[in-house]
């Protein structure tokens, strides 16, 4: 188990998120299950050999041709278990996505997260259905199996009792044609009738472990594919951050997916920028930042780091430059303090760069108002634990962010859950961090709040649309400024009175402005109409 979870942590992050590989994970894990079992049933599988090869022995002692009738008498009952045990596992490799979904089913019915939703929107019966249905026709297939395992049985049975009664007739006829005295007979008789009572067992601890070898089989083979999968360990050493990361003509598609997430985009960042990646939803923004971290290969194209190819790189050297904060960060269930210090795992987490980290990003206040300050565990999930608001949560990984302290830093939605100061503030933060040397890869679609970016990418399918400075953008009057002009619309226009004559439209933003609309004098009189 422990090989498989240390192997699966290193496999590229494509490989990671293929279905494929999710499910052989899953088959896997109950193969650490099964090398478990495996032992013990080795063991008893080993008694049985002997007691089985002990009678053998006495038998061929007797008459050397009662041995073959002996084996022929086990054939049957060996053959009627390897049959079961492989149906078994087909069945079970066949419904292995049909059980996952079952108990992703049950965990949503039982998880804390998802227990708002379900009562407002009263899912919780049709999701409680969905899974009595499902597990009637997993329970519909266990019938199956046992049906079918009952025939075979019932076959091997009755060739073993065949085989059986040849072997005490061929006795028989040994007695009688003096080949054998009586008593050997006698001896012969207990000795056959030990090996076949001893079969029934051996036979059910090796269709057992049969069955868990193929189990076995797909654990290795799934360490086997985390390890040819795996994120190479060797290349170029990156000794410093780069002066300039650039795409050359990338395109990327996702495992399965026939459209390109991204289309042959091209792009130079520079050390110190702030660059924001913004564009409609499924544009490519979060793909893009993540080959620019290299935790994707691109299909055509390369990203370079100063003019080196990303692929030749050291990617532990590359990482190491990388903070990230991912749109679906974790909220990991842990203390606040190693929630932030997972980030750096090998920093010491109790000094002033915890602290620093904490009070750049909003967490001190935070952490100050919890139970047990920094040592709170923020699993509500276990007894004691805490639990944080959406915007709590989001200060946490910004934290993160801050405690890592890398060169370049990429922020996916970084703000969203924020309140209106603590954003204000996180965007004064980055200008700062830029102004000291680190790179700001910003992803956003508050349009207003990139003002400050010296580079803005507007990303539409996949394709790089528009790029340039904000006053840049809004001048060309394209995509990002109509896009922008309509986010600053929002804040400028008065909320209309259902029973008042409609408002006068709002004067647009006009190219160049740096600013939403001012608001009209409804509003900045304090008018908020009732
Ligand atoms: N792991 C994945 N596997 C398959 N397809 C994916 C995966 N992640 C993203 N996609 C697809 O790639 C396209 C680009 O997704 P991406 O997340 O980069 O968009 P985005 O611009 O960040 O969108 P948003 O603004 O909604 O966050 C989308 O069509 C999405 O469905």
């Amino acid at each position: 188990m422990l090989l498989l979870l240390r192997r699966s942590a290193r496999v590229e992050l494509a490989a990671m998120e293929s279905g494929d590989f999710q499910r052989l994970l899953h088959s896997a894990q109950r193969g650490t299950v099964a090398a478990r079992q495996m032992t013990r049933n080795s063991l008893q599988v080993l008694h049985g050999l002997v007691v089985f090869a002990s009678a053998a022995v006495v038998l061929v002692t007797l008459h050397p041709v009662l041995l073959p009738l002996l084996l022929a008498a086990a054939l049957p009952k060996g053959w009627g278990a390897a049959r079961s045990a492989r149906r078994s596992y087909r069945s079970t490799q066949t419904w292995l996505e049909h059980a996952r979904r079952n108990q992703v089913l049950a965990r949503l019915l039982l998880d804390r997260d998802s227990a708002p939703e379900l009562r407002v929107h009263g899912a919780a019966e049709y999701l409680v259905e969905s899974f009595d249905r499902m597990s009637r026709e997993a329970a519909g297939e266990q019938a199956r199996l046992s049906r079918a395992a009952a025939g075979t049985t019932a076959l091997a049975g009755a060739l073993a009792g065949l085989a059986a009664a040849g072997v005490y007739g061929l006795l028989v006829l040994l007695v009688m044609g003096s080949w054998i005295p009586l008593a050997a007979a006698g001896t012969a008789a207990i000795a056959v009738r030990t090996a076949t009572a001893q079969l029934d067992s051996l036979v059910q601890q090796v269709n057992s472990l049969y069955e868990q070898a193929l189990f076995y089989a797909d654990l290795e083979a799934a360490c086997r594919m985390a390890g040819e999968r795996k994120v190479p360990g060797g290349g170029e050493r990156v000794r410093a951050a780069p002066a300039a990361i650039s795409l050359s003509e990338v395109s990327f598609r996702y495992a399965g997916v026939r459209e390109p997430a991204l289309d042959r985009v091209s792009l130079e960042i520079t050390k110190g920028q702030i660059v924001a990646l913004v564009g409609p939803n499924g544009a490519g923004k979060t793909t893009l930042s993540r080959l620019l971290c290299g935790l994707y290969t691109p299909e055509r194209g390369s990203v370079h780091w100063d003019g080196r190819d990303l692929r030749t790189l050291r990617r532990a050297d590359v990482h190491e430059r990388i903070a990230l904060v991912s749109q679906t960060f974790t909220q990991w269930p842990f203390t606040a303090r190693t929630n932030v210090a997972i980030a750096r795992p090998e920093a010491r987490a109790d000094g002033a760069r915890l602290r620093r980290a904490a009070a750049d990003s909003g967490f001190a206040d935070v952490v100050e108002r919890l139970p047990r300050g920094w040592e709170t565990l923020l699993a509500p999930e276990f007894v004691g634990g805490a639990e944080l608001s959406g915007g709590q949560w989001q200060r946490a990984a910004l934290a993160r962010a801050a405690f890592r302290g890398a060169d370049i830093l990429v922020y996916d939605e970084p703000t969203a859950a924020l309140d209106p100061q603590t954003e204000i503030e996180f965007f004064d933060r980055i200008q700062e961090l830029a102004r000291g040397g680190q790179t700001v890869v910003l992803v956003t679609h508050r349009l207003a709040s990139v003002r400050h970016a010296d580079q803005i990418f507007f990303l539409d399918r996949g394709r790089l649309v528009e790029s340039g400075s904000f006053a840049e953008l809004l001048d060309h009057d394209g995509r990002f400024a109509r896009l922008y002009r309509m986010q600053a619309e929002q804040y400028a226009a008065a909320p209309r009175s259902r029973t008042s004559a409609p408002e006068p439209p709002v004067s647009p933003v006009q190219p160049g402005d740096s600013a939403p609309a001012p608001a009209p004098e409804s509003l900045r009189e304090g008018n908020r109409v009732a």
